[in-house]
């Protein structure tokens, strides 16, 4: 029996049946899914999984198979750096909710899941929230964001929870498609989902266990089916998407507007930073890669470890 996974809270999944019954499933023993990936959790969030029912326990199942993933998304596991949690799997799309003002997304935050979804092959689209509270220099400061990731080759949007503006945009945006839904404390990501589903209690603080004694502290991704078709995660918690094992020569290919100069550095092991003969640095200087985004894209830089051979 096929089943996709909900909600996992590490020792307990719950999956729901193609044919729309949700059972509370367990894993037999400990298998290897994808042999690239080492993940502290097994299975997660989005998962296609192979159910067998467990007799005389009603809802109950055990998973025995997991298909291969489309993608998924990963943070660093708090069980060890060099460990991949896996948030969430199988996404056609990535939200990151942000605002212009109360509180001001930075964009370091923004650049840092852009490029956490272009190195996991996901398409990502910017929502700006609280338009109604943007005056003129939020308004300018929003247009100009808009432009230069626009120009980059993403999607952005401003919309209202309070004012229920863009809420059918938004709707539409997600008609259809796995989305997953990730912001900041404070940027409205709860707001914004209760008007996509209203009457949908989030549960975003705490998560009961299974024998339902007991409260994790910790919150985890759930997933939701939209009523107009499509489903939400939502990621509770989670602030940053983690650059797991990234080469530095790596990042500047997930800073999708440098990709055609990549070729047209001097060295080919170029960092872009002040190597003789960069054709992004000339770029940045030409006015032709935004200067933001390069500053960004250094701060990143010195977060990547080198690899020790
Ligand atoms: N002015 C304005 N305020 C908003 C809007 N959307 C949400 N808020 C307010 O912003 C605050 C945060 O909203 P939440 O929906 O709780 O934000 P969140 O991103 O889910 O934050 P956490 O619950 O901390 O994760 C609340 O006081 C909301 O009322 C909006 O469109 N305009
Ligand atoms: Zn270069």
């Amino acid at each position: 029996m096929q089943a996709l996974i909900y909600k996992s809270t590490g020792s307990w999944y719950v999956a729901k049946t193609a044919e729309g019954e949700t059972l509370q499933a367990r894993m037999k023993g400990v298998f290897k899914i994808d042999e690239d990936i080492t993940s502290t959790n097994p299975i997660a969030v989005g998962d296609e999984v192979t159910l067998a029912r467990e007799d005389g326990e009603a809802g109950n199942a055990m998973i025995t198979g997991i298909a291969a993933r489309r993608n998924y998304i990963v943070r660093s596991s708090p069980h060890g750096k060099h460990k991949k949690h896996i948030i969430a799997a199988n996404l056609d799309q990535a939200v990151l909710v942000c605002t212009v003002k109360e509180p001001r997304t930075s964009q370091g935050f923004i650049d840092r899941f852009l490029v956490t979804a272009a190195a996991y092959h996901i398409p990502a689209v910017l929502v700006f929230n609280k338009k109604d509270v943007y005056r003129a220099k939020e308004m300018e400061k929003f247009e100009h964001w808009k432009a230069v990731y626009e120009s980059i080759g993403y999607k952005v949007m401003l919309v209202s929870a309070e004012k229920k503006d863009g809420i059918d945009e938004l709707k539409a945006l997600m008609q259809d498609k796995t989305t997953l839904m990730s912001g900041h404390s404070g940027v409205g990501k709860s707001s914004l989902i209760n008007e996509i589903m209203p009457g949908k209690e989030l549960k975003t603080k705490a998560v009961s266990n299974w024998s339902g004694k007991g409260l994790h502290t910790t919150t985890f991704a759930e997933m939701f089916d939209l009523p107009f078709g499509g489903r939400l995660i939502d990621t509770p918690g989670v602030r940053e998407f983690g650059i797991v094992d990234m080469e530095k020569t790596e990042l500047s290919h997930y800073f999708l507007e440098m990709q055609p100069y990549l070729t047209q550095c001097q060295f080919n092991n170029c960092l872009h930073l002040n190597e003789p003969g960069c054709a992004v640095q000339q770029a940045v200087n030409d006015g032709d890669i935004d200067v933001d985004r390069f500053v960004s894209y250094a701060s990143i830089l010195e977060t990547i470890e080198e690899k020790q051979y």
